[in-house]
């Protein structure tokens, strides 16, 4: 089946508020959110694992995978689902290898070079972007905008035409329709989520809006 990416939150506690990861997981997934990713890019490994752990526990029973950014030792450490892994970090084939056939592997895609060369039918989602300004990544890349996504998407669907798209960077209640009116399948979001009065009620917001535009897909 394939991975639902409708609302992809990512917990990052450089950017939770000051919130426990798990007190976020628990408001996102009770919003709508239907994929946790844990980016941590500053704790030492062992601080990884622990808030791996912790979320794996949350949401095994509530049947919402969590993928590890970066970090294969971790999700195997932890018994998460998967990982997200981007250009620089493990190869695709290697991080298969290790984690076996079931595991969920999501894969970056920032160019269109890098959509037509990816190993598609060795990973599970691809992360587009980014598609707007963002200040939760260091040296993000330019913005490529919804229309910078359709393209990427376009490649995509003809290599692997059931492969689901996320889009990434910026996206927020504003624009989240219009990530998903240019051909993607979900959003993930930090700040949008995280950082927000109320993350349960943002990811509702969100997922409200990206099922109406799925909806109108459907609809033809
Ligand atoms: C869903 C999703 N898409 C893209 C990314 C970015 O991954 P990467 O390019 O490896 O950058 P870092 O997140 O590691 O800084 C993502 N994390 N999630
Ligand atoms: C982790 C990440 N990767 C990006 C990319 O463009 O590849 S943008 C990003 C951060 C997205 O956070 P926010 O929702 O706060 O903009
Ligand atoms: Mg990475």
């Amino acid at each position: 089946m394939p991975v639902d990416v409708r609302l992809n939150a990512i917990l990052d506690p450089e950017r939770a508020g000051g919130r426990p990861l798990v007190d976020l997981a628990r408001a996102v997934v009770a919003g709508g959110a239907t994929l946790l990713q844990l980016r941590d890019k500053l704790g030492t490994t062992r601080r990884m694992i622990d808030e791996a752990r912790a979320l794996v526990e949350l949401l095994a029973p509530l049947g919402v995978p969590l993928v590890i950014n970066d970090r294969v030792d971790v999700a195997l450490a932890a018994g998460a689902a998967g990982v997200h892994l981007g250009p620089d970090d493990m190869a695709i084939e290697d991080a298969r290898a290790l984690l076996g056939p079931d595991a969920i592997v999501g894969h970056s895609i920032k160019t269109l070079d890098q959509a037509e060369r990816v190993p598609l039918e060795l990973i599970d989602y691809a992360g587009v972007g980014g598609v707007y300004a963002t200040l939760s990544k260091d040296n993000p890349a330019a913005p490529m905008g919804p229309e910078g996504l359709a393209a990427i998407r376009a490649v995509l669907r003809r290599r692997a035409p059931l492969m689901p798209v996320v889009g990434i960077a910026g996206i927020e209640a504003s624009n989240a329709a219009a990530v998903i009116a240019a051909g993607a399948d979900g959003v993930a979001v930090i700040s949008a989520l995280s950082l927000a009065p109320d993350p349960e009620v943002a990811a509702r917001t969100l997922r409200g809006l990206v099922d109406g535009v799925l909806a109108e897909r459907a609809a033809g």
